[in-house]
């Protein structure tokens, strides 16, 4: 690639978007986005169904391009790079911004092969250097301890929580810069749930994460600033602990009231 993406190392802000606007074909999911995600800090991305969470957080590694008809206006900045740009190579894209979805997706292959496909694909070979980036991308997962025994194992095997695991250990093989998650939890039981939210603090030592997520208590627990969306607009965008108790605006009052969505 010929560009050098994240140049941020010592600023504030890693990712600004400017009058971003989103389409489905000619429906608009997106409307005029301008939103600056800091380093180092999970922001989460709160709202009722269908107000465009997951659409803004797939417009940050060009995800929405593999849906045909779909149409991107304005600025996404990572670092002094805007990625919206024809000449951005995806793969380099969606190695440094990397994502886990709301259904744990494990390759069928084993706990070993999983970690090490990223390294692989992007030319390691070396077996030894594979070997610390399976276990230090699964201590830093905090998986290594329940599956140091059974690398060979398949991965489909393991329980749903430590099959999330293994797909951020997976992302973090391949050294990112920046973590999108959608909804990583809302699969998951309470217990699994915490070591994830537990998990996210202590990644964000290292990583600027992106949280989209429905649970309003999740949202309070692991982000610093949280931006509220409503049909397609981010209505308000501020510390966590303001939206949750001093929201400016109506809307989000009413909605982590609970009187709509
Ligand atoms: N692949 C798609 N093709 C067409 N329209 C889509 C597609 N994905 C989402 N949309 C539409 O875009 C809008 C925003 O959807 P999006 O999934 O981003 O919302 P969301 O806030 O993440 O919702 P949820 O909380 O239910 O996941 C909705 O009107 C949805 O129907």
């Amino acid at each position: 690639m010929a560009v050098t993406l994240l140049k941020t190392k010592n600023e504030q802000t890693v990712i600004r978007t400017e009058q971003l606007q989103f389409y489905y074909g000619k429906a608009q999911a997106l409307k005029n986005i301008n939103l600056d995600i800091k380093k180092n800090q999970v922001t989460a991305f709160i709202g009722p169904s269908g107000c465009g969470k997951s659409t803004f957080l797939r417009t940050l590694n060009r995800m929405n391009d593999l849906i045909p008809g779909t149409r991107t206006e304005g600025k996404i900045l990572i670092g002094d790079m805007d990625i919206t740009s024809p000449q951005i190579d995806t793969v380099e894209l969606r190695k440094q911004v990397g994502m886990v979805f709301q259904q744990a997706n494990p390759f069928p292959m084993s706990i070993y092969d999983n970690i090490a496909y990223g390294p692989r694909i992007h030319g390691l070979k070396n077996k030894k250097k594979l070997d610390e980036i399976v276990e230090s991308s699964l201590r830093a997962a905090a998986l290594w301890d329940e599956v140091k025994d059974n690398l060979g194992k398949i991965a489909t095997g393991l329980s749903g929580g430590q099959q999330q695991r293994l797909v951020l250990a997976r992302v973090l093989a391949v050294k990112p810069e920046i973590i999108l998650m959608d909804e990583p939890t809302s699969a998951l039981d309470p217990i699994s749930t915490s070591k994830l939210e537990q998990l996210i603090l202590e990644l964000k030592k290292e990583y600027t994460i992106i949280i989209v997520t429905h649970n309003m208590q999740q949202a309070a627990r692991v982000s610093d600033e949280t931006a509220f969306f409503l049909n397609g607009e981010v209505i308000e965008f501020a510390d966590t602990n303001t939206i949750f108790t001093n929201p400016k605006m109506k809307q989000t009052e009413d909605y982590i009231s609970g009187r709509f969505g």
